[in-house]
């Protein structure tokens, strides 16, 4: 371990190759057994099909959730942040959600400077709460929040509002009724201890507040305008009644709206006025510890010169988030617990060991093959060797409206870089079984499938023109169940004479392929690794690409 040399020595058998390697990333393509509410199973995958049959000792199973990926126990679903960390990190680190839960558990969080930073501010004026009510563990943990809250009380703080965003996306939906519900109770329970606690805004999370990688500034501003001005089409005396009226629009004909994409909405004293605008004085957290999808409220609270949308009215106030969300931008300045501390990457080996990468996927995305791959660094390592390409994805619509997505212009630019000749490396991400997964419409996942297995299938065909190398893996399980299960027996569950809709992620394996004709002879998958799991593939490809992997790292999935 240790030391500050960056230069991977060449490997003992498998030469530097002389043509590019592909490294795909198909985003949610888990591995279950075929069922009906397998959407992967169901859809036309010959290409994937066909690497699992006919190649067994290029082909395997890794583990894609829980501990194998930093998370606190095996009862958590993977995700893209933690997914990427491991795959592109080579290492398992613990998460956002182990290091909140701990220093939550200890009460050291307390102890810490972000608290004592906001502490003053929520003392003598408001304390301000913002994220996904959500027991998912993807973004944040309602246990958390509840806890947070309750120590915030304990210390003092008279005054809380909560702005909530709903999930449904890593619940099942329709849950945002019951955690509103929940946390009205808890807020309520406070006021025998002199704390005024209550709801104050909110809105689905795909169209309130969390964006991501800027694919559409007007929803942080959908949120701002709700959290911080007090303004929003809908107002309610009550979030509970907000929530059930605004999944059920008259003009939309009975078809309820997710939670997911509920409006944003304000909640109103009898006078009408808002009962939680931010104002100057006023302290201010996000309670989420995931990243991707707070960073831009993050510099809407943070940065007084901004562009991104008018804010109106910047109120003076003392912002943390749960993390510190981007440490090269240090951004936010304060944050309630340090974030997981990644270092020593591939990403960074390779590009000081002079490797060319190409790194590609739509807006939604592009982050994961970038940002949380490099261990949640934005820039690149050296803009001379590593080229990050954007492709804006639609903006707006749910993602089942359009299944294909951009996944035909990432295919090109893919194939283009491949034949380009500049590139050593060539790492895609696919967002479809997951984007469109999350939507639970299971025929437009099935196409979904269908059509990224196609985009697989023309880009082996470029690495075999060229004469390259491929590595096909995933970042965890979505599309491949789409239905709840019971625990035990795994049977659908039904509500209503109808199967309840699975739009999370899962627990299943994900599958990890290797091939191409510049593969070195005599290259296969090892079989005495325990438990394999995603961190595994970071130095796969430190090997693949022709040198040793660093001994900060995880075993590799190689024999040779
Ligand atoms: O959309 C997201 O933010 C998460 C689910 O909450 O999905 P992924 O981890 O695949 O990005
Ligand atoms: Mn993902
Ligand atoms: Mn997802």
């Amino acid at each position: 371990m240790g030391g500050t040399n960056f230069q991977l020595k060449p490997h003992s058998k498998i030469p530097k190759p002389q043509k590019p390697l592909l490294v795909v990333v198909l985003d949610g393509w888990g591995q279950a057994a075929d069922d009906e509410y397998n959407a992967i199973s169901r859809a036309e995958t010959p290409c994937m099909d066909s690497l699992r049959e006919s190649r067994p000792e290029k082909w395997m199973l890794l583990k894609a959730h829980g501990t194998a990926v930093g998370l606190p126990s095996d009862d958590d679903m993977g995700n893209s942040e933690v997914g990427h960390n491991a795959l592109g990190a080579g290492q398992v680190v613990s998460q956002g959600a182990s290091l909140v839960d701990k220093s939550l558990e200890t009460g050291q969080l307390f102890n810490l400077d972000g608290w004592k930073y906001l502490e003053p501010a929520a003392k003598e004026h408001t304390l301000h709460l913002i994220g996904l009510l959500s027991d998912g563990g993807v973004h944040s943990r309602y246990d958390q929040l509840w806890l947070l809250i309750q120590g915030a009380a304990e210390r003092g703080v008279k005054r809380i509002r909560v702005h909530t965003l709903t999930d449904g996306r890593d619940t099942e939906d329709g849950t945002s009724v019951k955690f509103m519900e929940q946390l009205q109770k808890d807020l309520k329970s406070l006021e025998g201890k002199g704390c005024d606690a209550r709801i104050a805004s909110g809105g689905g999370r795909m169209i309130t507040t969390m964006d991501r990688y800027e694919s559409d500034w007007n929803v942080v501003k959908r949120g701002w305008e709700a959290h911080v001005l007090g303004e929003a089409p809908n107002k309610f005396k009550d979030p509970v009644d907000a929530i059930k009226t605004l999944k059920k629009p008259k003009e939309a004909g009975g078809k309820p709206v997710s939670d997911q994409w509920i409006p944003p909405f304000v909640i109103v004293d009898d006078d009408g006025q808002a009962v939680g605008t931010i104002q100057d004085g006023d302290a201010v957290a996000i309670f989420n510890f995931r990243a991707d999808r707070v960073v831009e409220l993050s510099k809407a609270f943070e940065y007084k010169d901004f562009k991104q949308f008018d804010r109106k009215r910047y109120p003076d106030v003392r912002f943390a988030g749960m993390m510190q969300y981007d440490g090269e931008l240090k951004l936010p300045k304060h944050f309630l617990v340090p974030p997981p501390a990644i270092s020593r990457t591939t990403g960074e080996f390779l590009a000081r060991s002079g490797v060319s990468t190409f790194a590609c996927s739509e807006s939604q995305k592009i982050g994961h093959v970038t940002f949380f791959w490099n261990g949640n660094r934005a820039a690149p390592f050296d803009s001379k060797l590593e080229t990050f390409h954007e492709v804006p994805s639609d903006q707006n619509i749910p993602f089942n409206e359009k299944p294909a997505m951009q996944s035909a212009k990432i295919t090109a630019l893919g194939i283009e870089a491949l034949k380009s000749g500049k590139y050593d490396q060539v790492r895609l991400n696919f967002p479809n079984p997951d984007m469109v997964g999350h939507t639970g419409d299971l025929e437009a996942t099935i196409s979904a499938c269908s059509t990224v297995d196609k985009c697989v299938k023309e880009l082996l065909e470029a690495v075999e023109e060229v004469g390259g190398s491929w590595l096909v893996t995933a970042d965890h399980g979505n599309a491949e169940d789409m239905v709840q299960r019971d625990k035990k027996t795994g049977k659908p569950l039904m509500a209503d004479g109808q199967p309840r809709i699975l739009t999370s992620h899962t627990l299943n394996p994900v599958p990890v392929a290797i091939g191409g004709p510049g593969l070195a002879k005599g290259v296969k998958f090892r079989t005495d690794l325990k438990e394999p799991g995603l961190a595994n593939v970071g130095p796969t490809i430190i090997n693949l690409l022709g040198f040793e992997a660093p001994d900060n790292m995880v075993p590799t999935l190689l024999s040779a």
